[in-house]
């Protein structure tokens, strides 16, 4: 007699292992993000918004300016969105959310008592974010749980600095963060119940819609984007069409509401750049990911994407 599973149980197994259902947790109300880029006040805005205590932090006050302004903005577009007909309403609601978010150079000041979740959004390199992570283990307390907004370096390489591997995942937010539905939630072999409940708990008191994965390079999302991005690149490269015809071909060939040339340039070019170089240390065999000469030179001159004004193409200054 077969032993085997029928396949209906073995698919009802896989996907009981990666349910991603929020369940009663420790709530999530102060939480501090460390990085006020592109990613880190998104996030601050959207966990704000949600009328979650933030405490968002970089290096210098005049970043720290940037990102508030960024945030003004966005919280006003979200405001005009949500109570189209009420301009009373919209500043109540833009008031209350800023309101809520606290400004902060020093990092190891900004995980206090109350510090629930701490949220890694600094540059993509593993040294600089293990650095911080081991720093901020000795002074956070022991019941705040760490995550990183990591594209794609792995969480289980982050916690193994810490002495909190069971209170570490990953939470994996998307550009533009105030519009974007979606946060993976990385869960690594030490990842407790109780800190994955929290998490998936957070992720929908966002407002956001939580998908579960394990520890492996970029996720869901990134696994199937980055080959993609590369791809368009290297066609580019080869002279085989136009970033133009590119983006054009994808948007109204495929549905996308952008295309991968101009999606690279909204990501940013460095962080392009970064993920890049990391998968072809990953995958040396792999000559998709080899260096590209053309990112490394729009990188090397500055030309980052959308928020430098340009990349692949030029934008206005924002
Ligand atoms: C080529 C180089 C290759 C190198 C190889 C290596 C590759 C490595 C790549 C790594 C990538 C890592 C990325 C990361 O880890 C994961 C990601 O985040 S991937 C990015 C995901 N994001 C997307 O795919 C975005 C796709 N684009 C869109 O969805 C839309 O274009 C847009 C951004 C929402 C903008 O929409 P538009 O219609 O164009 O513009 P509008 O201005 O009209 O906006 C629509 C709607 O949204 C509201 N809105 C937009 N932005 C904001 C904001 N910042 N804040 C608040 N609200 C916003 C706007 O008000 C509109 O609302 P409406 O008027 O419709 O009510
Ligand atoms: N850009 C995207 O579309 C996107 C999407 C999802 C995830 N991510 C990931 O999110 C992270 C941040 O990306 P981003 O696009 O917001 O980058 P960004 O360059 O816009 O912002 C990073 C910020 O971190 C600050 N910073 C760097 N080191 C710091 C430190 N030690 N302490 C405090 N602040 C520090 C920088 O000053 C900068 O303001 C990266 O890991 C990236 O891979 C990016």
């Amino acid at each position: 007699m077969s032993m085997s599973l029928p396949r209906s149980l073995l698919f009802y197994g896989i996907r009981r292992a990666f349910s991603c259902t929020a369940r009663a947790s420790a709530p999530v109300h102060n939480l501090t993000v460390i990085g006020s880029g592109l990613m880190g006040a998104g996030i601050a805005q959207v966990s704000a918004q949600t009328g979650h205590n933030v405490t968002l932090v970089d290096m210098t006050n005049e970043l720290l300016q940037r990102a508030e302004q960024r945030i003004k903005g966005s919280v006003e577009r979200v405001a005009k969105k949500q109570f189209k007909e009420d301009p009373k309403a919209q500043s109540d609601f833009a008031s209350q959310t800023l309101s809520r978010i606290k400004y902060m150079v020093d990092v190891e000041k900004s995980v206090g008592s109350d510090c629930d979740l701490l949220i890694e959004a600094i540059i993509e390199n593993m040294k600089i974010k293990q650095n911080l992570f081991s720093k901020l283990d000795k002074v956070a307390p022991s019941s705040t749980i760490f995550t990183s907004n990591t594209s794609s370096l792995s969480i289980t390489e982050m916690a193994s600095v810490t002495g909190r591997a069971d209170r570490f995942g990953g939470l994996h937010f998307f550009n533009p963060v105030a519009v974007m539905k979606l946060v993976e939630v990385v869960r690594i072999a030490g990842t407790s119940d109780a800190t994955f409940d929290t998490l998936t708990s957070y992720v929908t008191a966002v407002k956001k819609t939580p998908v579960c994965c394990k520890d492996t390079p970029g996720f869901i999302v990134n696994r199937l984007l980055v080959p993609y991005l590369a791809e368009a690149m290297r066609l580019l490269e080869r002279g085989d069409a136009s970033a133009r015809d590119i983006d054009t071909a994808m948007k109204l060939g495929a549905g996308y509401p952008m295309g991968p040339i101009e999606l690279a340039d909204y990501v940013g070019l460095d962080v392009n750049k970064f993920v890049l170089d990391g998968w072809h240390k990953k995958f040396p065999d792999n000559p998709l990911f080899a260096p590209s000469e053309t990112l490394n030179k729009l990188v090397d001159e500055g030309k980052l994407g959308v928020k430098t004004g340009e990349g692949f193409y030029k934008y206005d200054k924002k």
